[in-house]
């Protein structure tokens, strides 16, 4: 009996040596046959909460359940072999204290045997990712626009606008690094502060819509693939998987009207 080779997974250790070093490629995915395709390029893959506005029609990540991270966690894992997969903690699963946030935390990475978790959320959530980390949960954690905040930011605001709010981003940087956090994504910010806290902080930051000084990038999948029905100026788009689609959906169904399909090869005699 011949015993297969498993491939090794990505790990926490090696994306943190990655400071300073070859930019680390990061991409989300929501699904197993996607994912397979991202694994061959991608460090890690992030389960993103964005899965509730794109896979689900949400109009913000708010609304996004718990167990519905779980579904699409665990089959990213199963659909990969060699990236990290980072699950994101949905609002409400984690901001009530570090021993909520923990009992999620662990749910999430027993139920999907994913690698990490990220969370959203500075200086604010340090307590926090140190509780998880100290006891063997790896985060990454998210600063600058974040999404689950909307509602008190009033909108997806690119931050760091105005300079006077500076500080306080690049406090939430070092915080999150000293809490132990390995990676930090940096959401939404101008380049400039992007790239300070980039230098600022001993910790790989992700950049999205901030800066190519960041040590990785992550985009959206469906927005670079370009199946994103409207996307954010920080996206650049790669694909043209919407037209596509509407190529092959307009194709057949003019096979199905005119009776071209199916034909001898798609039936049984
Ligand atoms: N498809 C998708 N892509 C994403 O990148 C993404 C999601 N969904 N959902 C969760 C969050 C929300 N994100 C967003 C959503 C909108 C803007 C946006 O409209 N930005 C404005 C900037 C406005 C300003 O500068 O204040 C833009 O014009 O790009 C940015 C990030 C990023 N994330
Ligand atoms: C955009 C990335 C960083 C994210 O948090 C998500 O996709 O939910
Ligand atoms: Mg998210």
């Amino acid at each position: 009996m011949s015993k297969q080779v498993k491939t090794r997974r990505t790990t926490v250790p090696q994306i943190a040596a990655r400071k300073g070093g070859d930019p680390i490629v990061s991409l989300t995915s929501y699904h197993a046959h996607t994912a397979a395709i991202v694994d061959k390029h991608a460090d890690f893959i992030l389960v993103g909460d964005s899965l509730g506005m794109v896979m689900h029609g949400m109009e913000s990540t708010v609304g996004v359940p718990l167990d519905l991270m779980i579904m699409h966690g665990r089959a990213v894992v199963k659909g990969t072999q060699k990236a990290l997969v980072v699950v994101d903690m949905p609002f409400g699963s984690y901001e009530e204290s570090p021993s909520v946030a923990f009992r999620n935390a662990a749910k999430i990475m027993k139920e999907t045997q994913c690698g990490a978790v990220k969370l959203e959320g500075g200086a604010r959530m340090a307590e926090t990712i140190r509780f998880l980390t100290e006891r063997g949960i790896p985060v990454m954690a998210h600063i600058g626009l974040t999404p689950q905040s909307s509602h008190v930011m009033g909108g997806f605001k690119t931050q760091g606008r105005d300079e006077d709010t500076w500080a306080a981003h690049e406090a939430d940087a070092q915080a999150v690094s000293d809490a132990g956090a390995f990676a930090v994504v940096l959401e939404g910010m101008v380049e400039p502060l992007a790239a300070k806290i980039t230098k600022q902080i001993p910790i790989p930051t992700i950049g999205i819509g901030a800066s190519a000084e960041c040590d990785g990038q992550i985009l959206v999948l469906e927005d670079m693939l370009g199946l994103s029905p409207w996307t954010p100026k920080f996206v650049k788009v790669y694909g043209n998987l919407g037209e596509m689609i509407e190529k092959a959906v307009e194709e057949y169904a003019t096979d199905v009207k005119s009776r071209a399909f199916p034909s001898e090869d798609e039936i049984y005699r």
